[in-house]
């Protein structure tokens, strides 16, 4: 299988969780990528069974309202049941990278308030320890070369993404060299650097299942109890 069939494979095994539990007032909270608009082109096709949704990105915003499903401010919902968005890295406790389309602070935000997160990546993505893909770090512009020099003394090589300004008229700072024991604790360390807005560490709140696409079929993981 390309992998792209793998990513359309897992949209649909996410698709078949939620279905039987949507009703005429769900509103489901969507991600960004490659991975979650296989996901959002599934969930087109049952649009009459579930009310809408929240976006992740203006990207994933657009993507849905061309399918005619529509995208609700995430102040006026008061809660959402499924979050479903793809990954750059995963372990096997779930712990992700995001932010390689620049949209982590908006994902970590929808996925915060999801009851259960969904995460929908092919097999490339599954590692034993993270960090090979570098990690995105959102930054206020102002601060950039000052949040620089604190991740170097943190162990990082951190390298401006040029051109790219995030939906939060943000930049990105993307950090290599990375060999990440502690996940949860440098997502704290990098929070707490001034100028850091969000960092594509999701530890603290990590998938609460992972549907892996693989050549024998999708696997699903859960998190260790
Ligand atoms: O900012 C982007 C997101 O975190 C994506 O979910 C992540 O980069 C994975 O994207 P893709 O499914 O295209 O590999």
């Amino acid at each position: 299988m390309t992998q792209d069939e793998l990513k359309q494979a897992v949209g649909q095994a996410a698709v078949d969780i939620l279905l039987p539990n949507l009703q005429d007032k769900s509103v489901i909270g969507v991600g960004t990528g490659s991975t979650a608009n296989c996901f959002i082109d599934a969930l087109a096709r049952h649009k009459g069974f579930f009310d809408g949704a929240v976006a992740s990105s203006e990207a994933t915003a657009q993507r849905l309202k061309a399918h005619g499903i529509p995208v609700y401010d995430l102040n006026s919902v008061d809660s959402l049941d499924y979050y479903v968005d793809g990954a750059d890295e995963a372990n096997r406790h779930l712990e992700l990278i995001k932010g390689g389309g620049a949209a982590l602070t908006r994902e970590k935000i929808v996925a915060a308030v999801a009851k259960t997160f969904i995460c929908i990546a092919d097999q490339s993505k599954l590692v034993d320890t993270l960090g090979a893909f570098p990690l995105p770090v959102e930054v206020i512009p102002m601060a950039r070369s000052h949040v620089a020099r604190q991740i170097v003394k943190l162990g990082g090589d951190p390298v401006y993404r040029e051109g790219c300004v995030t939906d939060n008229g943000n930049v990105i700072l993307d950090v290599h060299n990375l060999l990440i024991t502690d996940p949860r604790g440098l997502e704290e360390q990098l929070n707490a650097i001034v100028g850091v807005v969000c960092n594509g560490l999701f530890a603290a709140r990590p998938a609460d299942i992972l549907l892996l696409g693989t050549a024998d079929g999708v696997q699903t993981l859960k998190a260790p109890a």
